[in-house]
């Protein structure tokens, strides 16, 4: 059986797609890192969503609903969100505050480490693991200026090149952290074949198995001294299953919903942020979408977030659920595996969904 990492192996990436800015020794935005904002807006039509305000945000304080895990109405709930935004807020989710602070905790200690000792648990370029900027940074005309640092597994083999004599309580939390967030992933994707009406039979074998997927990536958006003219994190939608973000108390994270434009989702202290991607999405026969995200950038708070993606095993066939499927008559998407769609999302980001339409 495959593994995430080795999904990624041979889907190699330019050096200068990998090596984050030193941001502590910039006083003014450098022209690399300078958007303009036709450079998103192009981008957002390349996902073929239509309508909406790019920039204007005048949805009346309407955002994603935040949703109690123990109401008794939790599936019904949970269901619509994901049919409507793709997306949700979540309380009482289970997961321990302390954790969740001390892995954020951890994050800005590493982050805040200067440059050339971050560089040296640096993503290889045929890597997954480690040190970095985005994956989908060549298919951007700008940097984005954020870091980041992807944990598949665990980290000891990046921390020890970090801290070579004491990376134990770093690799310990994050190992926690994905046991953690993998029973709640299980947990939502169980509640949401629920509400798909999905039957025994059609029930997916590999969720609660071992060889389910996941990986965190901790984020970090420095201060930036021209907000206007910079992206933290370039529109994108999520290669996973589903995915499950602690985002610190600094605004940053944006959801596009049509009819409305780019909405805010705004850091509740005792929620995380639950958000349907690709994989998700085909399996619903496009019931939920997988919702596009940006993330913005601010002159004198750093941000940090905290994301675990699930999915299935990489050599998982995903394709339709029937039960789905039955909704509306026909298949939208051919069968494909999470390996083979990875290779194709990297290869085309937001076209890759319509290279496997039916
Ligand atoms: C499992 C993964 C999802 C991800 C690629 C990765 O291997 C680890 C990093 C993840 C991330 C985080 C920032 C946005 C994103 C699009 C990216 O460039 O790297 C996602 C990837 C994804 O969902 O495809
Ligand atoms: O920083 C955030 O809030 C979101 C991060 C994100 O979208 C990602 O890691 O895929
Ligand atoms: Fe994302």
């Amino acid at each position: 059986m495959a593994t995430l990492s080795e999904a990624y192996r041979d889907l190699s990436l330019p050096l200068h797609h990998i090596i984050p800015l030193d941001f502590s020794s910039v006083g003014s935005l450098p022209d690399s890192h300078a958007w303009l904002q036709s450079d998103d807006e192009d981008y957002r039509h390349r996902f073929s969503f239509n309508g909406g305000s790019c920039s204007g945000y005048d949805g009346a304080g309407l955002s994603i609903p935040v949703i109690d895990l123990l109401d008794p109405n939790a599936t019904e709930l949970i269901g619509l969100a994901c049919e409507n935004w793709g997306a949700f807020q979540l309380r009482n989710h289970g997961i321990s505050r302390n954790l969740i602070e001390e892995v954020e905790l951890e994050a800005k200690h590493l982050f805040a480490l200067p440059t050339e000792q971050k560089v040296k648990a640096l993503r290889s370029p045929g890597g997954a693991t480690g040190y970095g900027r985005a994956r989908i940074s060549p298919f951007f005309p700008k940097y984005m200026w954020h870091e980041g640092f992807t944990i598949m597994g665990s980290p000891s083999g990046d921390a020890k090149k970090i801290w070579p004599n004491g990376s134990a309580r770093f690799c310990d939390l994050m190992e926690e952290y994905q046991k953690q967030m993998k029973v709640l992933a299980e947990q939502l994707t169980h509640i949401i074949f629920k509400f798909l009406n999905i039957s025994e039979e059609e029930k997916i074998n590999w969720v609660g198995s071992t060889n389910s997927t996941g990986a965190v990536q901790l984020n970090s958006y420095p201060c930036c001294p021209e907000p206007k003219r910079a992206m933290g994190l370039a529109p994108h939608t999520d290669t996973s299953l589903l995915t499950i973000v602690h985002q610190s108390q600094t605004t940053g994270l944006q959801i596009f919903k049509e009819g409305l434009g780019w909405v805010p989702v705004h850091p509740h202290p005792s929620a995380l942020v639950v958000n349907i991607g690709d994989l998700f999405h085909i399996i619903s026969n496009a019931r939920f979408p997988c919702v596009l995200h940006r993330v913005t950038v601010n002159r004198t708070h750093q941000r940090y977030s905290v994301a675990y993606f699930y999915g299935p095993p990489v050599d998982y066939v995903v394709s339709p659920i029937p039960a789905t499927v039955l909704n509306k008559s026909v298949a939208r998407f051919r069968s494909v595996t999470v390996k083979e769609y990875i290779g194709i999302k990297a290869k085309n980001l937001g076209g890759a969904l319509a290279l496997i339409s039916a």
